[in-house]
């Protein structure tokens, strides 16, 4: 038993190795951190839709989509923003037991809070991938106009303006957006799996 409230951890008997078996690929998740507008939803889409094609199973989670729900209680106050990645790990996680890609895609800020997700996950198992972009040409994309809010003060506590992005130092993959195409990028990415046998 676990803990002050007394839980029991429940075994079930399908494992995450049967359930990789039977996809004929590993799971892991690819942990996509970068600025706004650096092409994380981008990325994340494209890779999501070759890994349908070629019948690997996998989801997106996206930072816009999950606040539209599952935490649409979290700001982006430093704490909520810290909260907001642990529980998008905790949710990664349960998606690798699946056995499917989980695709995770969120500015994800703070170095302490990618690591703390990174240790849920066993050796391998988790894939940082650092969606890299200059921050000017993230602002000249702007392609929610929110630069440019963040540059009124109408947004605050924005990330690279007025909220602080901690550069990856040690990412598995790093992807330069402003230097390689959308599909050089998830090339590069799968590469990466197959190489680690990931995927075929
Ligand atoms: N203040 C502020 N700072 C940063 N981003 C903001 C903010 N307000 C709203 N948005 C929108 O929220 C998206 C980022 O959500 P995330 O969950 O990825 O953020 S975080 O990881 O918790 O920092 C982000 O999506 P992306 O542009 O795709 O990164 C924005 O659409
Ligand atoms: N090589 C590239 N990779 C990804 N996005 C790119 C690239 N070149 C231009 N873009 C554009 O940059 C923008 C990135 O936006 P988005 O994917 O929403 O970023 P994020 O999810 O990180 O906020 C999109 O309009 C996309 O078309």
């Amino acid at each position: 038993m676990e803990g002050p409230t007394m839980l029991t951890k429940q075994h079930y008997r399908v494992s995450k190795a049967m359930r990789q078996n039977k996809n004929n690929h590993k799971s892991c998740v690819l942990w996509l951190t970068g600025l706004s507008g650096s092409g994380k939803s981008t990325v994340a889409d494209a890779l999501d839709k070759y890994f349908y094609e070629n019948e690997i199973k996998s989801y997106v989670l996206d930072g816009d989509n999950i606040r539209l729900g599952l935490n649409k209680n979290l700001g982006f106050s430093s704490a909520d923003r810290t909260e907001n990645i642990r529980r998008v790990g905790e949710v990664s996680k349960l998606f690798v037991d699946a056995g499917t890609i989980s695709i995770a895609a969120f500015i994800s800020p703070f170095m302490d809070d990618r690591n703390e997700v990174r240790r849920l996950f066993g050796e391998g198992e988790f894939i940082e991938v650092y969606i890299k972009c200059p921050i000017d040409i993230c602002e000249k994309r702007d392609p929610k106009g929110l630069y440019k809010k963040a540059r009124e003060g109408i947004l605050q506590e924005f990330t690279g303006i007025s909220s602080p992005y901690e550069e990856p130092n040690d990412s598995e993959v790093v992807v330069q957006t402003d230097k390689y195409s959308i599909e050089e990028s998830v090339q590069m990415i799968v590469e990466y799996l197959m190489k680690k046998k990931i995927i075929k």
